[in-house]
């Protein structure tokens, strides 16, 4: 199920600033050339990510989950000239790919791009992250949390992707994947150094806040 009805959809893209060359062919490269387009967080989204990037002004990101580039370029354009952002991703068959799109563009120089387990890279990255966005496997959301939560900066923010699960949330017998995002969404609402807010975008993006150490 789409959250968002295509035609409400459309006309939100249409009231959007335009996504950038790269963005647009990152885009139609993997919808044309890779496994699982949908994965691809989009013109939409993609502005949101840029948008809160720079209100947030990030001085460090860490990306779980870079798939072919294009949220770890959208969350670096709030990046200050000495910023940097992390990604992480599990598959290294996309890595040629991705870093031909990173090395195209200034942005690409500010970006670190790691091939590997994000479950074994987290706990060696020494940084501290003023905005973190978690987009890779659903059924570790919580621990990725768990393994982030300290590493990010008192009054820093956490994103997490796909938090309504096509609408299967509401599902009445969830599946794994569901009952791993049902627990990651109840989990973070439980928690009292978080603020946070569900955002109903394309497919539910939780804004968390660390409020408290
Ligand atoms: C939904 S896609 C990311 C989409 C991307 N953030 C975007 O918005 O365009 C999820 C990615 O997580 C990666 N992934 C899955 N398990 C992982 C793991 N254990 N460590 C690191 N990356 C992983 C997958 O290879 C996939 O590329």
């Amino acid at each position: 199920m789409d959250i968002l009805n295509e035609s409400i959809q459309q006309y939100a893209e249409l009231h959007t600033s335009r996504e950038s060359e790269l963005l647009k062919k990152i885009d139609r490269d993997t919808h044309a050339k890779v496994m699982m387009p949908r994965m691809l967080s989009g013109h939409l989204q993609g502005k949101v990510l840029s948008m809160l990037s720079y209100m947030i002004k990030p001085k460090t990101i860490l990306e779980i989950g870079t798939y072919t580039g294009y949220s770890a370029l959208c969350l670096a354009e709030g990046l200050p000239q000495d910023g940097k952002l992390i990604t992480l991703d599990i598959n290294e068959e996309l890595e040629e790919r991705v870093r031909g799109y990173f090395d195209s563009t200034d942005l690409g120089k500010k970006i670190e791009y790691k091939i590997g387990d994000a479950a074994t890279i987290i706990p060696t990255l020494n940084e501290t992250f003023d905005l973190v966005f978690i987009d890779a496997d659903k059924e570790r959301y919580s621990f990725y949390f768990d393994l982030v939560i300290s590493k990010v900066s008192a009054g820093g923010f956490i994103l997490a992707d796909n938090v309504l699960w096509s609408g299967k949330v509401l599902d009445k017998k969830p599946d794994k994947d569901t009952r791993a995002i049902l627990e990651f969404n109840k989990k973070i609402q439980d928690d009292p150094r978080i603020e946070n807010v569900l955002l109903p975008i394309r497919d539910g993006i939780m804004l968390m806040r660390k409020v408290s150490l």
